[in-house]
């Protein structure tokens, strides 16, 4: 078992539909650690840094505007396997696939225009969370 940080954005529907108490309330309830928390925007240059192996897929330009939509809100997560646990915690990338009883299950659905608007982020590796803690924390 091993400690390690991970990277957790609560993306703009999450802050704009005013899920930011609950999505830090499963954190803590879990017994993860917030290290660090900050409200922040995207812009074009940090998304093409975060999903950089994304770039190129049909579906980024509007990925990247639904990031830009409003406040994000950035935290550094710690504890045992917080990387996989926090993705359980999570759910499957569509919302509207994902179990209840996980966030995106209950606080994501799908939208008119197509758009996997999923509520949080989480990073998917160790390499990737101390990668992307660097691009959002620089740190
Ligand atoms: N087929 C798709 N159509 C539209 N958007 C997509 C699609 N696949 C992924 N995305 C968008 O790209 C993001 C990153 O996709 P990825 O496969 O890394 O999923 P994830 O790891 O569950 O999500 P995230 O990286 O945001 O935590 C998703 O959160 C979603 O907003």
């Amino acid at each position: 078992m091993t400690q390690e940080r991970t990277l957790i954005l609560i993306k703009p529907d999450g802050v704009a539909l005013g899920h930011i108490g609950e999505v830090i309330t499963r954190i803590e309830r879990k017994g993860y650690q917030i290290q660090d928390l900050k409200v922040t925007h995207a812009t074009d240059e940090l998304l093409a840094q975060h999903y950089a192996d994304k770039v190129d897929q049909p579906f980024y330009p509007k990925m990247s505007r639904y990031m830009q939509e409003g406040p994000i809100v950035a935290m550094i997560v710690s504890g045992v396997n917080v990387v996989p646990g926090f993705r359980r915690l999570a759910g499957a990338t569509n919302p509207g696939e994902a179990d209840f009883g996980t966030i995106r299950g209950d606080f994501g659905r799908e939208w008119e225009d197509g758009v996997l608007r999923n509520v949080v982020h989480s990073s998917d590796s160790e390499e990737a969370a101390e990668r992307e803690i660097g691009i959002w924390f620089g740190k």
